[in-house]
């Protein structure tokens, strides 16, 4: 019999019960919450006559509809918007209700749900994780089965603990080699994308492996699998390792004395076995890889910043054709466009994606001693976590960022979705360091281009895209 894949090995771990059509009950052992998916959940659980089953799976932040200027800190009362008021009001009310430990607003260890989990290390690799939001992917940096679930299914963890899910098929992404100076997790992932399209994952769970993931950092292996989901699949995972016990070690939700122990001796097992069996493979190999820009409205719709956008005239294929034709359209381009002769109005250096101290000080670096470009209306950095924030503050990024003439906000999600006051206008190019660049993402007519954290930096002083190894002192 072959070996037993990572995925395998986790979903093994956690079955309950398998049923004869396919579907399954899986025990959940974190469940994260934030208010935009949860407060008809816990109605539903009210109505039911029910309460949550282990109250202390369960952990809680908003961050959707925070506003992230300093007017924020005024409280729940400082929320213009009335449903986003009463979504983050709700939240507070369930969680004080049934005692569920929640990160409110200025509690300095809120931020968002994918940041914050890992941050307090109540991810633990070993564990299943959900959330009603689908970049729970995230987690999966941790060599744990996290994916995202429905509000129905928010309520049915909140009751029971369990899930009923269908075991997925096992794709296996390699990336091999060493990444290029100037290239980084981001870059990875948005190529990976590139190569095998929005649908590539469909169905998967996807592990990725090779010399280059585990050269990663722990934060630039949750950039990756935080994007699985842009590739189809809900699942990202990347094998523990001595870094994830590392990163994981000492934080307040981590196991402590003989339980550390024992469970650093267990997380040895959260790697794929040598003969284990993947239902798809795809290779790539990391010193080809470029920095990486979107040019349209889909995340495969990427390419290097030294190349041009399509010319829908050379496309064979009427479909892609057409929707070529759509993307350059609603983007505001022409085909053939040099990446580089694009025009961007806004930046955005935050989202679950990239707003980890890595990240800040990626960006920090390009923006040090330099200025935003004047053609540029407004550029912010966003912390993902108050405790990002404080990290940040200690090594002077925010002074840097000041100077260099971004806005330092608060932690949130931000202007990755337009669910709060940070967005952009119709017609707008953002430079982004999110994960969505769909229309309307960022705000109605907004164009979002994805970028790494540095190439955002780097756009935002250059005022259109450049490769940021240019900026780069030293760089060969
Ligand atoms: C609001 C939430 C349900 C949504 C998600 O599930 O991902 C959001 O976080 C997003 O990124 O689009
Ligand atoms: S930062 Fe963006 S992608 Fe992440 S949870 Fe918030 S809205 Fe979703």
């Amino acid at each position: 019999m072959a070996g037993k894949t990572l995925y395998d090995k986790l979903w093994d771990s956690h079955l309950v019960k398998q049923r004869d059509d396919g579907s399954a009950l899986i025990y959940i052992d974190r469940h994260i919450i934030h208010e935009v998916t949860s407060p008809q959940a816990f109605e539903g659980l009210r109505l039911a006559g029910r309460k949550p089953w282990r109250i202390d799976a369960n952990i809680a932040t908003p961050d959707h509809n925070v506003p992230t200027t300093p007017e924020r800190k005024g409280g729940i009362a400082a929320i213009a918007d009335q449903v986003s008021r009463l979504q983050v009001q709700t939240l507070d009310d369930n969680c004080d209700e049934y005692g569920i430990v929640e990160f409110k607003m200025n509690d300095v260890r809120q931020g968002i749900v994918h940041v914050i989990s890992p941050e307090q290390g109540a991810t633990l690799p070993g564990m299943t994780v959900v959330c009603g939001d689908s970049h729970t992917s995230t987690h999966g940096a941790f060599g744990a089965l996290a994916h995202g679930i429905g509000t129905s299914e928010v309520e049915h963890v909140l009751a029971t603990q369990c899930l009923v899910a269908k075991k997925m098929k096992n794709m296996l992404v390699r990336v091999d080699g060493q990444l290029p100076f100037g290239v980084t997790a981001k870059d990875i992932v948005l190529a990976v994308i590139g190569k095998i399209g929005t649908a590539g994952g469909n169905g998967h769970a996807i592990e990725f492996a090779g010399s280059a993931i585990r050269d990663l950092s722990i934060e630039g292996r949750m950039t990756i699998c935080n994007m699985s989901i842009e590739a189809g699949a809900r699942v990202g995972l990347v094998a523990a390792d001595e870094k994830t016990v590392e990163y994981v070690k000492g934080r307040p939700f981590a196991p402590k004395g003989a339980q550390w122990e024992q469970a650093v001796e267990a997380w040895k097992d959260l790697v794929s076995d040598a003969d284990a069996r993947f239902d798809t493979v795809v290779e790539l190999d990391a010193a080809q890889i470029k920095p990486q820009v979107s040019w349209g409205t889909s995340p495969e719709m990427v390419l290097a910043v030294d190349q041009n956008v399509p010319d829908p005239a050379r496309e064979a294929d009427p479909v892609k054709r057409d929707s070529i034709v759509r993307a350059l359209k609603y983007m505001g381009l022409t085909a053939n466009q040099a990446i580089t002769d694009i025009q961007l109005d806004r930046v955005f250096i935050g989202s679950c994606t990239n707003s980890r101290i890595e990240d800040l000080r990626a960006a920090a670096e390009i923006a040090k001693g330099r200025k935003v470009a004047s053609t540029i209306k407004q550029a912010i950095v966003v912390p993902g976590s108050g405790l990002v924030k404080a990290q940040a503050e200690a090594e002077g990024l925010d002074k840097i960022f000041l100077e260099a003439g971004f806005e330092w906000r608060e932690p949130g999600c931000s202007m990755c979705l337009a669910m709060n006051p940070d967005r952009l206008e119709s017609g707008e190019h953002c430079a982004s360091t999110s994960n969505r660049n769909f229309e309307g993402r960022q705000g109605a007519g907004g164009r979002t281009h994805l970028v790494s954290p540095a190439m955002a930096a780097a756009a935002a002083v250059n005022g259109r895209f450049i490769d940021v190894r240019e900026l780069i002192q030293g760089a060969q």
